[in-house]
């Protein structure tokens, strides 16, 4: 089974996948964890650097920040072939901190349209269960400057705003679940285990 976890940055995504992690591992399943988007320090220093080049040209930007949101998909393509299947396969409890519905939603606010026939994003299996842990971003916000004094990439008022709102319309009649990530980890972690018990049991 594939259980994505998506939502907006500061939303509990990592806080539940730990939580779920737990839960379903002392139940006798199998859990591997993904973080399909999750680039290492190397390459965001490359992302950073091409940036940096031609801070004051526009055409450049929207070419860095086309070739980053593409290169994302191919990222999740290779850890979807490398980890992703074959954990399918053997019957594993996949949880994957974001999915597809992530990297759509936000790639606007980097002035990005991911066109599906250039990116692989189709080709991915669609999660049996995705969770939509949401919360407003002030919420978001106060947990990212409490967690991350420096700032980070996915933070700022606006771009929380934007994200979840295209989140809010991604998921607008597809079947989800959606969880108010503003009560404690230990509710939203009980709901999400309510779901995924019923399922899992079949
Ligand atoms: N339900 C919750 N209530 C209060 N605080 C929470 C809750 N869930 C997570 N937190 C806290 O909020 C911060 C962000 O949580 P977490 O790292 O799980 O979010 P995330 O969605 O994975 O963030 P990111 O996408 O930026 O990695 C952490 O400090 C975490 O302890
Ligand atoms: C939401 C989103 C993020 N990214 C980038 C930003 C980070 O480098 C990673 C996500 O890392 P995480 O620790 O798993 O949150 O990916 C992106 O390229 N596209 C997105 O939509």
């Amino acid at each position: 089974m594939l259980i994505s976890v998506t939502g907006i940055d500061g939303s509990g995504k990592s806080t539940l996948v730990r939580g779920l992690t737990e839960a379903l591992t002392s139940q006798g399943h199998e859990v591997v964890v993904v973080r399909p988007m999750h680039h290492d320090a190397q390459l965001l220093r490359m992302f950073a650097g091409a940036r940096r080049l031609a801070p004051d040209d526009t055409a450049w930007a929207q070419q860095v920040e086309g070739f980053i949101g593409l290169h994302t998909c191919w990222v999740m393509a290779a850890k979807t072939c490398d980890i992703v299947l074959p954990a399918l396969e053997r019957g594993a409890v996949v949880v994957s901190d974001r999915w597809v519905a992530d990297h759509v939603a936000s790639q606007g606010w980097f002035g990005v349209t991911l066109d599906p026939a250039a990116a692989p994003l189709d080709r991915l299996p669609a999660p049996d269960v995705e969770i939509f842990v949401d919360v407003t971003a002030a919420i978001a916000q106060r947990r990212i400057d409490a967690r991350d004094p420096e700032g980070s990439v996915g933070s700022g008022p606006e771009f929380l705003t934007y994200f979840r709102e295209r989140l809010l319309d991604w998921y607008g009649d597809r079947p989800h679940l959606r969880l108010d990530g503003s009560e404690p980890p230990q509710t939203v972690l009980t709901w999400a285990l309510s779901t995924l018990n019923g399922r899992l049991s079949r």
